[in-house]
């Protein structure tokens, strides 16, 4: 997300957090320093660096950690630090997934295989329909991840509630969420939950458009030589300038949305868990 909207977004989502009657808690490394919550002044900082702050899934910690530099930890990472310090909820807007043709070019994100081994429950919209959902989906069963859709039997595809997917198991309540991150720790099972939240239907950017502007811009992937990390940051900018914006309108309701959500199931969560 770009400056300042990547700020506003990130205070606001604190905002409902703390409304909600929850802790927030964003994590980063900053100057070499994992944080598990920002100072305003941070957040500001960490927003302003945009691009410019490392991406730092699992396997980058440590390096940024040794060269003293500010990182902006993907899905994977944040689990990684949330866990290490006993938080058991944590949102966020998408997670990553098997890339489109990653059954040759083995384009998975960690986000999985982290998911697959840390016991935390991430809060999202789903996975883009920038990748494969389908062989996420085997992925993600590969790994053992508890994967719910949350008031939906659907799948969700972040931008669209739809994506043609069952998804393995569904819920209704922050309750049953709770109850199920309790058993999850209390078997000791060490793999992570996804909790899957459609896009509320009115904030639903039309998915055609976005399905178009993501066409082209995998397109673009291949005739710019585009791969590896930087193959998701590319796509979201441009179906974000593809789209006139829309897709970054939607982005930003679907965070506060998993925002409100995360927070009830944080909130019954801790009534069933006791702090680690
Ligand atoms: O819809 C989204 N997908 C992915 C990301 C970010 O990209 C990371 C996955 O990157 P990769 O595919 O390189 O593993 C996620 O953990 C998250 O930080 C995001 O913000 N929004």
């Amino acid at each position: 997300m770009p400056y300042p909207q990547n700020f506003e977004t990130a205070k606001e989502v604190e905002a409902i957090v703390r409304e909600s009657g929850a802790v927030p808690a964003t994590i980063a490394i900053l100057d070499g320093v994992p944080c598990i919550g920002l100072e305003e002044d941070e957040l500001r900082k960490l927003a302003q660096l945009g691009k410019r702050a490392i991406k730092t899934s699992r396997r980058d910690i440590a390096y940024v950690i040794a060269k003293k530099m500010t990182g902006a930890t993907t899905v994977s990472a944040t689990m990684f630090f949330a866990a290490k310090v006993g938080i058991n909820v944590f949102v966020t807007g998408g997670i990553g997934g098997v890339h489109r043709e990653g059954e040759t070019t083995m384009d998975v994100s960690s986000d999985l295989t982290e998911l697959g081994r840390t016991a935390v429950t991430v809060v999202c919209a789903g996975v883009k329909s920038i990748l494969d959902i389908p062989r996420t989906l085997e992925y993600l069963e590969t790994q053992g991840v508890t994967v719910v859709g949350y008031g939906t039997d659907e799948f969700p595809a972040f931008f669209t509630p739809r994506s043609g997917c069952k998804a393995p198991s569904r819920v209704d309540t922050p309750e049953e969420c709770a109850a199920i991150t309790a058993a999850n720790l209390s078997m000791g099972l060490q793999s992570g939950i996804l909790v899957c939240v459609p896009i509320p239907a009115h904030n639903a950017a039309a998915a055609e458009p976005v399905e178009a502007a993501i066409q082209t811009s995998l397109n673009e992937l291949k005739e710019k030589n585009i791969s590896g990390a930087a193959v998701t940051p590319y796509v979201l900018k441009r179906v974000n300038e593809l789209t006139g914006g829309a897709s970054l309108t939607a982005n930003i309701a679907l965070i506060k949305n998993n925002a409100r959500v995360g927070s009830q199931i944080a909130i019954a969560t801790a009534g069933l868990v006791e702090e680690s």
